[in-house]
């Protein structure tokens, strides 16, 4: 891979090596902003994982201690991936290892700037972000705070390593929680939502096969149409709703069960509990 050229001339490395540090570095590798020899991943303990993190995309990875250190101790970006229980441990160890040139980045859910540089031991440059899995295939959607000490060309080299997996808004570390409600949950959302589709269909007698078929289509094609029309989704709701129609009957049924109420309520619930794991990180530091 060393004669293609790449967007990004910087060593990322991959602290915790789960299914968002994989949405990402597959995002970033697929897209050409990052050459798989730029990238290294590391976990815990799980090496079959580490080798077939290897094995798809040809990244890097660090499995013994030392080479964990070194790769902590030198890459210019770190992208902390572990889930938010494991991250009190992890950003204690990092924070000695840390020298003045390098990035910390965290995609942890409720982990607050201000716990990232207590547990670090010093006020490093730090950016917290809330990405989603659809990194995966360019079309994430990602929000980011950043701290005070993070300079502008960090700024500019973390807006472009997002941007280069999907949309990105920069917003106050205090927006967070409900963004992580909308857009880093979200997806599972709309996956549930298509699951009681496809159930929905396969009961009515269509096969499997074409109730997915029909569901995924339908999604994709309403989302485009709100991205491409510039039309609001109540006014499109409203073009396929005929008066005393089916569609009507059905979106009385959803009303009735409290449809939009129950998402306002899942994603206050989303954002409380991201705050809730972000307290129980604070309450480790003391
Ligand atoms: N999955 C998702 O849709 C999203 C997840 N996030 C955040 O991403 C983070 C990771 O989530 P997932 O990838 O779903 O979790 P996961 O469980 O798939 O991966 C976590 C990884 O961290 C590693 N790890 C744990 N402690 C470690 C340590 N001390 N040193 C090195 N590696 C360590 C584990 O071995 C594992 O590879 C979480 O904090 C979550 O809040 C953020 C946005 C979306
Ligand atoms: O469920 C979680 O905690 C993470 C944060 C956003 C998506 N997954």
């Amino acid at each position: 891979m060393s004669g293609i050229r790449t967007l990004i001339q910087k060593k990322v490395a991959f602290y915790g090596a789960g299914s968002m540090a994989e949405a990402i570095a597959r995002g970033l590798i697929s897209r050409g902003v990052l050459s798989p020899s730029s990238i290294t991943m590391m976990n815990r303990s799980n090496r079959e994982r580490l080798q077939e993190l290897e094995n798809k995309y040809g990244v890097i990875t660090a499995r013994e201690t030392a080479a964990k250190e070194d790769v902590l101790q030198t890459t210019d970006v770190i992208i902390l991936s572990m889930k938010p229980k494991d991250a009190a441990e992890a950003l204690r160890y990092l924070g000695p290892l840390l020298s003045p040139g390098q990035l910390v980045v965290s995609v942890i859910a409720g982990m607050t700037i201000e716990t990232m540089q207590t547990l670090l031991g010093k006020k490093h440059p730090v950016v917290r972000t809330m990405p989603n899995t659809s990194s995966t295939i360019g079309l994430g959607a990602t929000g980011i705070a950043f701290s005070e000490e993070v300079s502008d060309e960090d700024q500019h080299l973390v807006r472009t390593l997002f941007e280069a997996v999907g949309i990105v808004t920069i917003v106050d570390e205090s927006t967070i929680e409900t963004l992580t409600g909308i857009s880093g949950s979200g997806p599972a959302y709309i996956y549930y939502m298509m699951e009681a589709m496809m159930e929905a269909g396969v009961r009515g007698g269509l096969s499997s096969e074409q109730a997915r078929d029909l569901t995924v289509q339908t999604v994709l094609g309403a989302a485009r149409m709100v991205q491409q029309t510039g039309e609001s989704p109540q006014d499109l709701r409203k073009k396929v709703t005929s008066p005393n129609g089916s569609t009507e009957a059905a979106i009385g049924v959803l009303a009735k069960g409290h449809f939009k109420e129950t998402v306002h309520a899942a994603v206050d619930r989303c954002a409380e509990r991201s705050r809730e794991m972000g307290n129980a990180l604070k309450e480790e530091i003391n």
